[in-house]
Protein backbone atom coordinates (compact mmCIF):
# COMPACT_ATOMS: atom_id res chain seq x y z
CA UNK A 1 0.00 0.00 0.00
CA UNK A 2 0.80 3.52 -0.89
CA UNK A 3 2.08 5.71 2.43
CA UNK A 4 2.16 9.13 3.02
CA UNK A 5 3.88 11.06 5.79
CA UNK A 6 2.22 12.19 8.77
CA UNK A 7 3.91 14.54 11.43
CA UNK A 8 3.30 13.62 15.45
CA UNK A 9 4.23 16.88 16.98
CA UNK A 10 5.64 17.40 20.22
CA UNK A 11 2.67 18.05 21.81
CA UNK A 12 1.42 13.96 22.04
CA UNK A 13 -1.76 12.69 22.47
CA UNK A 14 -1.05 9.47 24.56
CA UNK A 15 -3.47 6.42 25.05
CA UNK A 16 -2.73 4.79 28.53
CA UNK A 17 -4.66 1.21 29.21
CA UNK A 18 -4.66 -1.24 31.73
CA UNK A 19 -5.54 -4.89 32.56
CA UNK A 20 -6.37 -5.16 36.27
CA UNK A 21 -3.79 -7.20 37.10
CA UNK A 22 -1.16 -4.48 35.96
CA UNK A 23 -2.96 -1.28 37.15
CA UNK A 24 -1.08 -0.76 39.89
CA UNK A 25 1.89 -1.25 37.73
CA UNK A 26 0.54 1.62 35.16
CA UNK A 27 -0.35 3.87 38.08
CA UNK A 28 3.26 3.91 39.49
CA UNK A 29 5.12 3.91 36.12
CA UNK A 30 2.55 7.36 35.31
CA UNK A 31 3.68 8.81 38.82
CA UNK A 32 7.16 8.23 37.96
CA UNK A 33 7.12 10.03 34.37
CA UNK A 34 4.14 12.29 35.33
CA UNK A 35 6.37 15.40 34.59
CA UNK A 36 7.01 14.24 30.82
CA UNK A 37 3.40 12.68 31.20
CA UNK A 38 1.54 16.17 32.03
CA UNK A 39 2.97 17.65 28.70
CA UNK A 40 0.44 15.77 26.11
CA UNK A 41 -2.75 15.32 26.21
CA UNK A 42 -3.76 12.12 27.76
CA UNK A 43 -6.82 9.48 27.41
CA UNK A 44 -7.52 6.23 28.90
CA UNK A 45 -9.97 3.48 28.81
CA UNK A 46 -12.66 4.26 31.90
CA UNK A 47 -11.58 2.29 34.86
CA UNK A 48 -7.73 3.20 34.01
CA UNK A 49 -8.92 6.46 33.91
CA UNK A 50 -10.72 7.35 36.48
CA UNK A 51 -7.84 5.40 38.35
CA UNK A 52 -5.37 7.64 37.06
CA UNK A 53 -7.09 10.83 37.94
CA UNK A 54 -7.71 10.04 41.18
CA UNK A 55 -4.01 8.52 42.08
CA UNK A 56 -2.00 10.85 40.02
CA UNK A 57 -4.01 13.75 39.60
CA UNK A 58 -3.97 14.20 35.99
CA UNK A 59 -6.48 15.54 33.31
CA UNK A 60 -7.77 12.40 31.66
CA UNK A 61 -9.64 11.81 28.53
CA UNK A 62 -11.36 9.38 29.80
CA UNK A 63 -13.69 6.73 27.48
CA UNK A 64 -16.00 3.61 28.11
CA UNK A 65 -14.52 1.01 30.26
CA UNK A 66 -12.30 -1.33 28.02
CA UNK A 67 -14.76 -4.62 28.04
CA UNK A 68 -17.84 -2.22 27.14
CA UNK A 69 -15.96 -0.60 24.25
CA UNK A 70 -13.25 1.58 25.61
CA UNK A 71 -10.61 -0.70 23.49
CA UNK A 72 -12.50 -0.01 20.64
CA UNK A 73 -13.07 3.65 21.53
CA UNK A 74 -9.26 3.81 21.19
CA UNK A 75 -8.94 2.18 17.81
CA UNK A 76 -11.42 4.14 16.22
CA UNK A 77 -9.17 7.77 17.51
CA UNK A 78 -6.01 6.10 15.96
CA UNK A 79 -7.57 4.96 12.72
CA UNK A 80 -9.16 9.19 12.78
CA UNK A 81 -5.15 9.82 13.61
CA UNK A 82 -6.38 11.62 17.22
CA UNK A 83 -3.82 9.24 19.12
CA UNK A 84 -0.26 9.64 18.59
CA UNK A 85 1.13 7.05 20.67
CA UNK A 86 -0.18 3.94 22.89
CA UNK A 87 0.95 2.51 26.59
CA UNK A 88 -0.72 -0.30 27.46
CA UNK A 89 0.09 -3.05 30.37
CA UNK A 90 -1.47 -5.54 28.94
CA UNK A 91 -1.83 -8.91 30.73
CA UNK A 92 -0.96 -11.64 28.33
CA UNK A 93 -1.51 -14.59 31.39
CA UNK A 94 -5.69 -13.90 32.06
CA UNK A 95 -7.99 -14.12 28.93
CA UNK A 96 -10.34 -11.55 28.86
CA UNK A 97 -14.02 -11.52 27.66
CA UNK A 98 -13.17 -8.72 25.14
CA UNK A 99 -9.76 -10.34 24.09
CA UNK A 100 -11.15 -9.84 20.00
CA UNK A 101 -11.16 -6.08 21.13
CA UNK A 102 -7.84 -5.85 22.30
CA UNK A 103 -6.77 -7.80 19.41
CA UNK A 104 -8.38 -5.27 17.12
CA UNK A 105 -7.09 -2.32 19.26
CA UNK A 106 -3.45 -3.64 18.77
CA UNK A 107 -4.16 -4.49 15.31
CA UNK A 108 -5.31 -0.84 13.97
CA UNK A 109 -2.32 0.54 15.94
CA UNK A 110 -0.04 -1.82 13.54
CA UNK A 111 -1.78 -0.32 10.61
CA UNK A 112 -1.77 3.16 11.76
CA UNK A 113 2.18 2.63 12.88
CA UNK A 114 1.99 4.50 15.95
CA UNK A 115 4.35 3.88 18.46
CA UNK A 116 2.87 1.48 21.12
CA UNK A 117 4.44 -0.64 24.37
CA UNK A 118 2.45 -3.52 25.59
CA UNK A 119 5.06 -3.69 28.93
CA UNK A 120 6.36 -1.88 31.37
CA UNK A 121 10.02 -1.66 29.84
CA UNK A 122 9.53 -0.58 26.77
CA UNK A 123 6.94 2.19 27.84
CA UNK A 124 10.33 2.92 29.94
CA UNK A 125 12.11 2.66 26.30
CA UNK A 126 9.53 4.76 24.73
CA UNK A 127 9.42 7.78 27.07
CA UNK A 128 13.16 7.94 27.42
CA UNK A 129 13.44 7.98 23.68
CA UNK A 130 14.33 11.39 22.31
CA UNK A 131 11.74 11.08 19.39
CA UNK A 132 9.02 10.81 22.90
CA UNK A 133 10.19 15.07 23.01
CA UNK A 134 10.17 16.23 19.70
CA UNK A 135 8.26 16.36 16.36
CA UNK A 136 8.60 13.10 14.59
CA UNK A 137 7.21 12.05 11.48
CA UNK A 138 5.31 8.88 10.31
CA UNK A 139 4.62 6.39 7.53
CA UNK A 140 0.93 5.64 7.49
CA UNK A 141 -1.34 4.53 4.61
CA UNK A 142 -1.99 6.70 1.88
CA UNK A 143 -5.62 6.63 2.61
CA UNK A 144 -6.82 8.90 -0.78
CA UNK A 145 -4.38 7.29 -2.64
CA UNK A 146 -6.56 4.02 -0.92
CA UNK A 147 -9.69 4.96 -1.57
CA UNK A 148 -9.05 6.42 -5.43
CA UNK A 149 -7.70 2.84 -6.47
CA UNK A 150 -11.00 1.20 -5.22
CA UNK A 151 -13.43 3.55 -6.50
O1 LIG B 1 -9.97 -3.63 29.45
C1 LIG B 1 -9.13 -2.80 29.24
C2 LIG B 1 -8.16 -2.97 28.14
O2 LIG B 1 -8.42 -4.07 27.32
C3 LIG B 1 -9.04 -1.60 30.06
O3 LIG B 1 -10.30 -1.12 30.43
P1 LIG B 1 -10.51 -0.38 31.80
O4 LIG B 1 -9.51 0.71 31.86
O5 LIG B 1 -11.90 0.12 31.80
O6 LIG B 1 -10.26 -1.44 32.87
Amino acid sequence: MKKTIRKLSSKKSIALIAHDNLKDNLISWVKDNIIFLQEHTLYATGTTGNLLEKEASLCIHKLISGPLGGDQQVGALIAEQKIDMMIFFWDPLNPAAHDPDVKALLRLAAVWNIPIATNEVTADFLISSPLFHGEVEILIPDYNEYLKNRL
